[in-house]
């Protein structure tokens, strides 16, 4: 990353491939991240979302390929970098047998850019007494105290792993978009993994997909309603299987209408499907458009693999 690229890009990963026990978990890996995006990144179960955080943190140590987080290699400048950065994982891994209190200190001690009127604040804000002890509190209000410890240092970059896993729908609506939020108008860089679409189309301006260790794309959310559109239609006789078409992938059926996701430019030169007049366009939802690039399989991982083996953190 020259200087340049690292004013403007928060991470950079290049050509990040990463296997255990010679399963691919990543490939190839390209992502970039802008200082200032809020930006989503999903993918059903075992895409790799977490191997990618995890290489982003430093808790493993890019093998093929390279990372930089705010300008840094996570695994060369562990102590500086993560001062800069929040990190917040459905993992419940704080210590249990701390206070709210202590845990606090304890964090506070570790970040010099703590903000302690904004710690208290957000204490109140998410009900969390100090004098608790965390294995007293419920999963979800130990989740708010991680939470609370991977912003209250205003970090430069927050990377929320999952972190909708632990909290409950009023935590997530009220709290974490209120977060995403704050942390993204203060002109900071939120990475944001989710299985819930809904909550990563509401709060993220760029979003990257990723299916079986690859971007299948990476993109501004902006830039995914303009690009792809649902088209509907109702066939006359009843379709076994809807027909194939090239740019026309995730068809779905609800009473006599099929609907699929199109891009604008095949869509554009698509009056008709099988002779049938298209009834309606829609703008297309992230859900929509996720759920149809899943129906497609995606791509496959290479058969190049590179047999690396699990590793313990750090590795
Ligand atoms: N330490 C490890 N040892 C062996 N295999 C691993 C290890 N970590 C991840 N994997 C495998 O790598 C693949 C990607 O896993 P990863 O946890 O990154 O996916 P994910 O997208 O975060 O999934 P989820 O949404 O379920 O958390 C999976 O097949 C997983 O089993």
């Amino acid at each position: 990353m020259n200087d340049q690229t690292a004013e403007i890009l928060a991470v950079q990963v290049r050509k990040l491939s990463r296997a255990f026990r010679g399963k691919q978990a990543l490939f190839e890996v390209d992502l970039e991240i802008p200082k200032g995006a809020v930006f989503g990144l999903v993918g059903l179960n075992g895409a790799g979302k977490t191997t990618l955080i995890r290489h982003l943190m430093g808790l493993l140590k890019a093998k093929h390929g390279s990372v930089r987080v705010l300008g840094q290699d996570p695994v060369l400048s562990p102590e500086t970098l993560m001062k800069r950065i929040g990190y917040m994982t459905e993992e419940d891994t704080l210590p249990k047998w701390l206070s709210v209190g202590d845990t606090l200190d304890f964090f506070r001690a570790l970040y010099p850019s703590w903000d302690q009127a904004y710690g208290t604040h957000l204490c109140d804000l998410f009900g969390l007494a100090r004098s608790s002890k965390l294995r007293d509190l419920s999963k979800g209000q130990r989740a708010r105290v991680g939470l609370l410890v991977a912003i209250a240092h205003r970090p430069e970059l927050l990377i929320l792993d999952e972190p909708s896993s632990g909290l409950d729908p009023i935590a997530r609506s009220d709290i974490l978009e209120a977060i995403i939020r704050t942390v993204s108008e203060d002109g900071r860089t939120v990475l944001f993994s989710s299985h819930l679409l809904d909550e990563v189309d509401r709060v993220c301006d760029s979003v990257a997909m990723m299916s079986e260790g690859h971007i299948v794309e990476s993109t501004t959310v902006e830039k995914l309603e303009n690009r792809y559109v649902e088209i509907c239609c109702r066939p006359v006789s009843h379709w076994d299987s809807p027909p194939k078409i090239a740019g026309v992938i995730g068809w779905k059926s609800s009473g006599d209408e099929w609907s699929a996701v199109v891009d604008q430019q095949v869509a554009g030169d698509l009056g008709m499907i099988e002779g049938l007049p298209i009834t309606e366009r829609r703008p297309i939802s992230l859900m929509r458009w996720f759920t149809a690039r899943a129906s497609e399989g995606l791509r496959s991982p290479s058969l190049d693999v590179l047999n690396d083996v699990e590793e313990p953190e750090h590795a």
